[in-house]
């Protein structure tokens, strides 16, 4: 049984190919009973039907496939023959429930304890203005806001996945503006679907749920990691992801909108296309730079250092993310498994080996929960790597912390052999079938990587990279990597308000959203620098 099955339905899987082939005739009339719903005939005392006939399956164990497919061809004709009364009915079938629990407890039977629509397979959503329908046939996945349901189309004869946002304000409200901003960035920003954003198709209210229609995706990237064994991807295939997430966040840049969930888990593969192409999914916790309201964001392994430690935050932040992401591509294991902020904070400054500046510890609101002010200058610890940088802040320790918190911090496993990041990146064994001469090619990808991972996972976000900025590295161009990299800086952007306004009576009707216009940045080039940090990194050859 595969991770998550058991909870889709009560004990019955919700299967897939059951769904397709109802889905591919396009039509109920010629639905086939699925072998594995059948027992063997009894009689039936007076007029049944296919309900009372039928109880999940207890056929499959006795007789094998070929019987199976013998005895269910023309399986109604048989019964009728059989039993005259025998009348087949489809709203008698045993509904399979998608939904866990699928109790109705509240909006008059229709939602579950925990504000789910409860869906059971061919349930059909519409879309009550343009009378679309969606019939559902599977689900996706479950997240905070609701469930992903995947969906077939019949006037299209194509599948779409339809996220069914719980039936509670808050959650509504929030999922207008994931419409809102997926409308703006699709219409406006990537008219022409060039930029790896998942596409928004439609969007309707239906029992009291606001209903999301995206083009239908695939497998996520923790998912690929995964079915990998949690080893690292091949660098062509980690250049060739990097490079797409890269188009992505530089029109989000441009856009203004921070995505502040950006993780493996909401990086799909897209199965239309060869090469596999990637789409960022999953704007539920997005907001616009300059109006961020919440503090508590991004999933704690890619949550940037500016978010720990509560100080205002910008589209930076999805860099520091994007940085984690591209490591652990590499890896296959993330690269700060933090099992609590605290950790998170210890993993990051052990591997990059400095600490966030003091500039930005002064104004941060959660500073005092994790740093010491020690007043005088501390010298950091690893000053080779910092060029003597000082500071004012010194971290505390586990036992200040736990004095401080009246908690023990967990700490988690470290996954890794080596401290730091260019040590754990050139250790990093190679594929098993590597051909000798390829190894000094793949060592100097391997320098051009920590060097591109370098400008993404650096604590001060005011010199962290732009994704405009990083596009330009020779990690991702795939040009020579003869030097570290120094960005050109980027033009300030003019300031421009964005305004995302909801439509808050979706249904097909007129979407609002912000007028932007993007900003032309410079171009960058490597300039030649032999500073002890490009030391190191050659050593490693
Ligand atoms: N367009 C899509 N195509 C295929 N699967 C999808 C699509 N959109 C979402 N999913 C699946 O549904 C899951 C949940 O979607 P999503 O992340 O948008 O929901 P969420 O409620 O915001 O989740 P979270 O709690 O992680 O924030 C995804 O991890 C993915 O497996």
């Amino acid at each position: 049984m595969e991770e998550g099955e058991s909870s889709r339905v009560d004990g019955s899987r919700a299967g897939e190919s059951d769904g397709a082939t109802s889905a591919d005739s396009g039509s109920s009339s010629s639905w086939k009973p699925s072998a594995k719903a059948f027992r063997p005939y009894v009689p039936p005392p007076q007029s049944s039907t296919w309900a009372t006939l039928v109880k999940p399956g207890t056929l499959r164990v006795i007789v094998g496939k070929p019987l199976v497919a013998r005895v269910t061809k023309d399986i109604l004709e048989t019964f009728q023959i059989c039993n005259p009364n025998f009348k087949y009915s489809e709203a008698l079938n045993p509904k399979r429930f998608l939904t866990n629990p699928s109790v109705g407890v509240l909006n008059d039977g229709h939602d579950n304890a925990n504000s789910d629509l409860i869906l059971h397979v061919n349930f059909v959503l519409v879309n009550m203005e343009s009378k679309q329908r969606y019939i559902v046939k599977d689900i996706l996945g479950h997240g905070t806001f609701g469930q992903v349901a995947k969906c077939w189309v019949s006037e299209t004869n194509s599948y779409v996945a339809v996220k069914i946002i719980k039936n509670e304000p808050a959650y509504y409200q929030q999922a207008l503006v994931e419409v809102s901003m997926l409308h703006m960035l699709n219409q406006k920003f990537d008219p022409d679907d060039k930029h790896h954003i998942v596409r928004i198709l439609d969007y309707f209210v239906y029992q009291r749920h606001l209903c999301i229609a995206f083009e239908m995706l695939g497998s996520n990237l923790y998912e690929l990691i995964k079915m990998n064994n949690y080893k690292g991807l091949s660098l062509n295939i980690v250049q060739m992801f990097s490079k797409q997430i890269l188009h992505a966040l530089i029109v989000m840049k441009d856009a203004g909108i921070i995505h502040c969930d950006l993780k493996p888990e909401n990086i799909l593969i897209s199965t239309r296309v060869k090469p596999p192409e990637i789409k960022i999914i999953d704007f539920g916790s997005a907001c616009m730079e300059g109006r961020t309201i919440y503090s508590y964001i991004q999933s704690r392994y890619y949550r940037s250092p500016e978010v720990l430690l509560g100080y205002p935050y910008t589209t930076a932040i999805d860099m520091w993310s994007f940085g984690c992401i591209v490591a652990e591509l590499f890896l296959g294991l993330p690269l700060f498994p933090g099992a609590s902020e605290y950790d998170l904070l210890k993993r990051m400054i052990e591997i990059l080996g400095g600490q966030p500046p003091d500039d930005l510890l002064r104004d941060a609101k959660n500073t005092s929960k994790f740093f010491k002010h020690i007043g005088s200058i501390y010298r950091l610890e690893d000053d080779e790597a910092h060029n003597g940088v000082t500071s004012a802040y010194r971290v505390l320790t586990e036992e200040e912390y736990e004095a401080r918190e009246s908690k023990r911090p967990k700490m988690g496993k470290r996954y890794f052999n080596f401290v730091k990041l260019e040590d754990i990146i050139a250790n990093y064994p190679y594929r098993k079938n590597l051909p000798e001469e390829e190894i000094s090619k793949e060592n100097l990808t391997r320098l051009a990587l920590v060097d591109f991972l370098r400008g993404l996972v650096e604590f001060d976000p005011g010199k962290r990279w732009s994704p405009l900025q990083a596009s330009h590295h020779p990690f991702v161009t795939g040009e020579p990597f003869t030097c570290p990299y120094k960005p050109l800086l980027e033009t300030p952007r003019i300031p421009v308000i964005h305004t995302v306004t909801v439509d808050h009576n979706p249904g097909g009707g007129h979407w609002l959203a912000a007028g932007l216009s993007p900003q032309v940045s410079n171009s960058s080039r490597c300039l030649p620098q032999h500073g002890a940090h490009f030391q190191k990194l050659w050593k490693l050859r």
